[in-house]
């Protein structure tokens, strides 16, 4: 898992480095590797450092620091480096020594002329210090590097973002390689901020922090976690999921669902909704089981509509007390109190109706509203979208493996909440299930990129599964 921390949780391992190490100077520790990450990015894919042109956009605080001295070393290296010092005041001791290593300082007009020859446009502007959003002319200059194609590298973030939000400000860089410092911040993982981030790499300049305030999961995390059978292992053992979704308006959702169960490897599924889905299921899906019987976990709520009695339907399943997904139209009508070990699956939407906000506040704060229903529910909170929060009723967040955007579809979230429900039933508690689920659903998605359904993708899990066997 990797961690993630806060730009004050940074601040503080930086105070406490200084402390501890009065004689070390952490600028040339990030300057170093700035510079490295840059040779590496001309190697790989433009001219070779000798002779790069670099547009080098200088802020007035550490951030601009960063990026001169690693200018510095860059020009050093045979790059012909020009400055633009974006504020005005630029980093004193940096400045010097960009200047002795033959960096050009040049002006606001002149940028946009550099900016057209240039190779690489570096942006020292703003890091953790940053308020969100761009002055005119550096928005300006953003703007152009996007028009014109020019590889952006960012010093620790992309200028304009807020280094803690997933909501990128309108205007910022759009950087092709972020070099970030001592950890990443939440705008590097969390979307839409993180798709202004392009590649990041992290430098580490031995700053010791604490506890992390995400953790984000890498497919290898997944792979070793995942349940695999062994020689004991029987469809009972291997878990049993019920399954209780559809509606006469919503079979599809049932069929989906399944589908999903039955892809990640349920030892045996009792399919218990409505008609129509039953109907579907049975010609569809030969191994599934139909009517009541002991199961480990229950999914329900996906395609439920709305209909007199779901209120009923809902607390039948959940006076089992077993750990339940809960999901979709069931998460109206949630009562007081659930079961131990309960995953609900909201969608931002579907979390904002819980709470009784508007889906903008969830989506300018997911955390905070997901961590507002986890406490409130005493469940574990897999709020859905482009990044999938997994949050514990204690606060703690996980992040499951991003997956490609057309997942954004109808019944993608359907499949999940099977594939969850898999995962309880096997056992696992309910935030594993849900970085688990979630994350082999955006793996499987990702070997099949393009606009395939819902069900196809589903069909690709098991091969993702297999794969976790050879892993280990
Ligand atoms: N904290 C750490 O552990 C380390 C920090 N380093 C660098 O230092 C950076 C942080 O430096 P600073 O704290 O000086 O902050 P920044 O360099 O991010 O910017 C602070 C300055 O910009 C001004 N400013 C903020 N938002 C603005 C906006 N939207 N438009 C115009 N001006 C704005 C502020 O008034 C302040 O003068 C990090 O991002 C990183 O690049 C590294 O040198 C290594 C270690
Ligand atoms: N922009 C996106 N990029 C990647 N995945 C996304 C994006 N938007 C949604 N998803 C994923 O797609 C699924 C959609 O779920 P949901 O909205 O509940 O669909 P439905 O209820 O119709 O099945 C979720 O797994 C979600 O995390
Ligand atoms: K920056």
């Amino acid at each position: 898992m990797i961690a993630v921390h806060t730009a004050q949780q940074v601040r503080e391992a930086e105070q406490a480095f200084f402390a501890a190490n009065p004689g070390v100077d952490l600028m040339q520790r990030a300057a170093d590797g700035l510079a490295e990450a840059v040779e590496n990015f001309l190697e790989g894919r433009g001219p070779g450092v000798d002779g790069a042109r670099l547009l080098v956009a200088v802020g007035p605080g550490n951030n601009g620091g960063d990026a001169l001295f690693a200018a510095a070393r860059l020009a050093r290296l045979g790059c012909r480096v020009e400055l633009w010092a974006t504020h005005g005041d630029a980093h004193e001791a940096g400045l010097a020594e960009a200047q002795a290593a033959g960096c050009q300082q040049i002006d606001a007009g002149q940028a946009t002329t550099a900016l057209a020859e240039a190779d690489l446009l570096l942006d020292g502007v703003l890091g953790i210090g940053g308020r969100p959003g761009l002055d005119a002319p550096v928005a300006t200059l953003a703007r152009e590097a996007r028009d014109l194609g020019i590889p952006v590298v960012a010093v620790d973030l992309p200028s304009g973002l807020d280094a803690d939000s997933s909501t990128p400000a309108e205007e910022s860089f759009h950087a092709t390689l972020t070099v970030t410092f001592g950890a990443l911040k939440p705008c590097h993982v969390l979307q839409p901020a993180a798709s202004r981030c392009g590649e990041v790499r992290l430098v580490d300049i031995g700053l010791e922090l604490g506890e992390p305030w995400a953790l984000a999961a890498a497919p290898g995390d997944i792979a070793q976690r995942w349940p695999l059978p062994g020689p004991t292992s029987d469809k009972y053992s291997r878990g049993v999921v019920g399954i209780d979704t559809g509606s006469v308006h919503y079979p599809g959702a049932a069929v989906l669902g399944t589908v999903g169960a039955l892809h990640a490897g349920a030892g045996m599924i009792r399919f218990c909704g409505p008609g129509p889905a039953d109907g579907l299921i049975r010609a569809a899906l030969p191994s599934v089981t139909h009517g009541e019987g002991r199961v480990q976990a229950w999914l329900v709520g996906s395609g439920w509509g709305d209909e007199p009695g779901d209120a009923e339907r809902l607390a039948g399943r959940l006076a089992d007390g077993l750990p339940t997904v809960v999901d979709a139209d069931a998460l109206r009508l949630l009562p007081d109190h659930l079961p131990a070990g309960c995953l609900l699956t909201p969608h931002a939407g579907e979390l904002a109706r819980l709470l009784d906000v508007e889906r903008e506040e969830v989506t300018a704060d997911p955390i905070g509203h997901a961590r507002a229903a986890a406490d409130r529910w005493q469940a574990v909170v897999l709020l859905k979208g482009a990044t999938q929060y997994v949050v514990q009723p204690d606060g703690a967040v996980w992040l499951a493996v991003p997956g490609p955007h057309w997942s954004a579809q109808a019944g993608s979230g359907d499949v999940l909440a099977g594939i969850c429900a898999t995962l309880l039933a096997a056992g696992l508690d309910a935030a594993r299930a849900a970085l688990l689920g979630a994350s082999v659903q955006a793996m499987a998605a990702r070997r099949r990129p393009g606009p395939y359904p819902p069900d196809d993708i589903a069909r690709e899990v098991p091969a993702v599964v297999g794969g976790f066997e050879v892993v280990r």
